[in-house]
């Protein structure tokens, strides 16, 4: 990253030109053209093996792009038809713990508005809070809770991505919703696919056993830290937004609870459970009017 951009409070901005640069950039190096975006959260890179005739891009190799720095990121963008639907897959995202600013974070969702994306899908590893969620189950999330002290669309707005006050109230769409909660009980997934609302504090700490208890007195049923500023620029790009979360670990709700979060555990429950995401996943694209 650059420095000299990062002086002012983390506010380094990118503008509609260079994004648009970038995204004629990707475009000039592959033949597909998604309407559909899918990021892959932490562990869920997986679903990239189910896409055939893949075109892949490594996000070190798009001038201006920010990298993945976390392990169970790959940092790789992958074109492709996934259930005979074109479209592109961010494996692996960057959060703004990593040292990027809000604007550089959510700056492959531009991207993607500029080529051509409708539909975005976002995934992400989360916490429990709702005592009556498991580790492996998935929660399609109805709404978010932004904790995190940031919001890219914070500075100059540019009308040509959207309004300067967009709406935020229906930024899941229920539609996209009903349907997946439908195909998660056809395929028999009901008792381990929740709907519920998903809570960013900003990292990388895990949370304390106090946040963790004020998060479940606010209504939140899982927490992470990330998605949120991607959702916030997708919609106000307007884009239709579709959730969802794997409960990768139960956050600590007990003071002095020896067990501690931790990563690896967040890794090791995707690598056991991420094909159920996935399956649910492939399933809703199959289903997609695009
Ligand atoms: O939200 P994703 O990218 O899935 O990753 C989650 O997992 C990491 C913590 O284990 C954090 O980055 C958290 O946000
Ligand atoms: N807290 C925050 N982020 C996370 C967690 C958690 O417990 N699990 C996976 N990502």
């Amino acid at each position: 990253m650059s420095d000299d951009k990062h002086t002012v409070q983390n506010m380094e901005s990118v503008t509609f030109e260079e994004i648009q640069q970038i995204a004629d950039h990707i475009l000039a190096k592959v033949k597909c053209r998604p309407k559909l975006g899918i990021i892959c959260g932490s562990g869920l890179g997986k679903l990239a093996d189910m896409v055939e005739d893949k075109e892949v891009i490594p996000y070190n190799e798009i001038p201006g792009f920010p990298v993945s720095t976390v392990p169970g990121h790959a940092g790789k963008l992958i074109f492709g038809t996934l259930k005979d639907k074109s479209v592109v897959l961010m494996q692996g995202r960057v959060h703004c713990y990593e040292g990027y600013s809000p604007q550089k974070t959510v700056l492959p969702v531009r991207t993607m508005k500029l080529m051509g994306i409708k539909i975005l899908f976002v995934t992400n590893a989360a916490g429990g809070i709702n005592r009556n969620y498991s580790v492996g189950d998935m929660m399609v999330i109805k709404d978010h809770l932004n904790l995190s002290g940031v919001n890219p669309l914070v500075g100059v707005n540019d009308e040509r991505f959207g309004p300067r006050f967009p709406p935020m109230s229906r930024a899941y769409d229920s539609e996209l919703r009903k349907l997946a909660l439908g195909i998660a009980k056809e395929m028999g997934f009901a008792d381990f696919v929740h709907e519920g609302v998903y809570s960013m504090m900003i990292g990388p700490n895990f949370e304390t056993v106090t946040e963790c208890r004020l998060l479940s007195m606010a209504g939140v049923d899982a927490t992470g830290m990330s998605t949120i500023p991607e959702v916030l620029v997708a919609k106000h790009c307007d884009m239709k937004v579709f959730g969802m979360s794997l409960i990768t670990n139960k956050v600590i709700m007990e003071y002095d609870q020896e067990t501690t979060a931790n990563h690896e555990e967040v890794l090791e429950t995707g690598e056991k459970r991420s094909k159920y995401t996935q399956q649910l996943i492939a399933e809703l694209v199959k289903k997609l009017v695009i």
